[in-house]
């Protein structure tokens, strides 16, 4: 019995030892394989740079040098988090808006003089069915994100007397036909400068390599703009913050072009120029707000490894999926209305300490290969910057449009429009936004603008679904539950001047009560 237990104990032994041996085996083998895979893409960088245009050699330098810092945190960084690692977020890492300090009326002026506004206008049109940069859809009154955000900054100026500057982050995807648009803009006063976005290499899923074999390939399936966490990074390489530093603006307020809700708030830019109760102002701020069924998709803020995180959906592995989606554990996201101090941007980049988390993005090429681009989210940033914290923020600060459900209650008498600022209606008796679904007939604005002769009446509606193929006349009126659904086949127009409340209409025109 004795002999036995020894045997098996030695046994143990041993296999314990093999495993730990194999393991360092197989780490080393996959460190090595790591090592070899970098330099085999430094090697292929160089033939990258080394086939820049006379010139364009230093731009292509530094450009590729920063993908092979993303690709190099690629290899070694795991792409999910550890589920169980998240900590509770400590006290007071997300405030109330409502707590914020006061703003004193005689220091507006001097605040906004430390202010640079970005937008985030790198993004395309196409996931709405539409070409060349998002900020180009209209909205409101046939004026597009571009004209809205225009105005917005130019009253803003008009009532302080202020200059605060407007700065678009572009990707080579939207700065050509954004320069264009720009001049149309001659006559508005608000200084307007924009600066493009990195230009990385997608690289094949197989090998990890470009795909690109020269910088100046007409092939524009070989690039990406690497996510709009890049902003930190091109923003100093594009030499204006340096420029903004040495005029004395201290902070910018950076944010995407399709939320319409993301102004300038004054109590935010308050608190974070002004140090409150004895304790330094933050480095960075993230809007945050409640979740609702509707915003499943958001990043949210966690505490890991001791800091504040951003948690995008891409990043939590996949048997967590939908405890990241529920409400009950998750109840805030991040509206991407991020505030930060341009000396700490300066600070952060120069030193190399951005660490943001690296976002794997798989696509498929229309010619039938697999590839990856490596992203990162400006929101990462946030544990790389002193005291941030998050301020949960009324709903009202984020209004995106991502689909053409969204565009129909911006578009609807649901909200009122003044001088670019859209708000709530009053007329609204309760302040929650309907919950709009509209069915694949209408994901295109094209489609979706030719199925509607006029924008319905949304004041009273609570909850809307469209499926099939419907088409609407003018001066309807939507109220509480309405569905609407044409089955295959079936066409449902809904004739002017109609009132539909709490009713389910069916492909043979069958109007039910809800
Ligand atoms: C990928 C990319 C995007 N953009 C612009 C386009 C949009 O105006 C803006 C946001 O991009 P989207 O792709 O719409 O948003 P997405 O990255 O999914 O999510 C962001 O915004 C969400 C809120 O809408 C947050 O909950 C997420 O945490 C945050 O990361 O950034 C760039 O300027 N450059 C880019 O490379």
């Amino acid at each position: 019995m004795e002999q036995i237990q020894t045997k098996t104990m030695s046994r143990t032994r041993l296999e314990t030892e093999r495993d730990a041996a194999a393991l360092a085996s197989s780490e080393e083998w996959k460190s090595s394989t790591k090592r070899e895979t970098l330099g085999a893409l430094e090697q292929e960088l160089a033939r990258l740079v080394a086939s820049a245009k006379e010139g364009e050699t230093e731009g292509a330098r530094r450009e590729m040098s920063g993908f092979r810092n993303l690709f190099s945190r690629f290899l070694r960084a795991k792409t999910h988090i550890e589920w169980k690692a998240i900590q509770p977020l400590p006290e007071g890492a997300i405030r109330p808006y409502k707590q914020l300090p006061p703003v004193s009326e005689s220091h507006i002026t001097q605040m906004l003089s430390k202010l640079v506004v970005v937008k985030l206008n790198g993004g395309l049109g196409t996931s709405m069915g539409c070409k060349g940069p998002k900020s180009v859809i209209a909205v409101r009154n046939d004026l597009t994100f571009l004209d809205l955000t225009m105005q917005q900054i130019q009253q803003l100026n008009r009532t302080y007397n202020v200059d605060v500057p407007l700065v678009l982050m572009n990707s080579f995807n939207t700065d050509d036909d954004t320069q264009k648009l720009l001049k149309k803009y001659a006559n508005v006063k608000v200084s307007v400068i924009s600066f493009c976005q990195s230009r990385y290499p997608r690289i094949n899923k197989e090998t990890l390599m470009p795909i690109a074999k020269d910088m100046g390939t007409a092939d524009m399936e070989a690039w990406y703009p690497p996510g709009h966490g890049n902003f930190y990074e091109a923003f100093a390489n594009s030499g204006l913050l340096d420029k903004f530093l040495e005029q004395g603006k201290e902070y910018c307020f950076l944010s995407n072009i399709d939320n319409m809700g993301a102004t300038v708030d004054l109590n935010i830019l308050n608190f974070v120029l002004n140090s409150s109760g004895g304790q330094e102002p933050p480095e960075f701020v993230m809007e945050v707000t409640d979740k609702t069924r509707a915003d499943v998709k958001g990043g949210t803020l966690i505490q890991y490894e001791d800091k504040l995180m951003l948690l995008e959906i891409a990043q939590v592995p996949k048997d967590y999926v939908d405890e990241f989606k529920s409400i009950s554990k998750f109840r805030i996201f991040n509206t991407n209305n991020l505030w930060a101090s341009l000396g700490a941007i300066r600070r952060v980049v120069s030193n190399n300490e951005l660490d943001m988390e690296v976002i794997v993005n798989p696509k498929h090429l229309d010619r039938g290969m697999d590839v990856i681009q490596l992203e990162t989210a400006a929101g990462a940033a946030i544990k790389n910057f002193k005291n941030s914290c998050g301020i949960n923020v009324p709903r009202s600060r984020f209004l995106p449009v991502k689909k053409t459900s969204d565009l129909l209650l911006l578009m609807s008498n649901l909200y009122d429009i003044d001088n670019g600022s859209l708000t709530l209606s009053s007329e609204r008796s309760f302040p929650t936004t309907p919950l709009v679904k509209l069915g694949s007939s209408f994901d295109k604005v094209k489609d979706y603008l030719a199925r509607f002769q006029g924008i319905p009446d949304l004041i009273e509606l609570d909850h809307l679904t469209v499926s099939g193929d419907v088409w609407f006349g003018r001066d309807v009126s939507l109220k509480g539950t309405v569905i609407i659904i044409a089955n295959h086949g079936d066409r449902i127009d809904v004739a002017p001047g109609t009132i539909l409340e709490n009713k389910i209409v069916s492909g043979n025109l069958r109007i039910l009560d809800h």
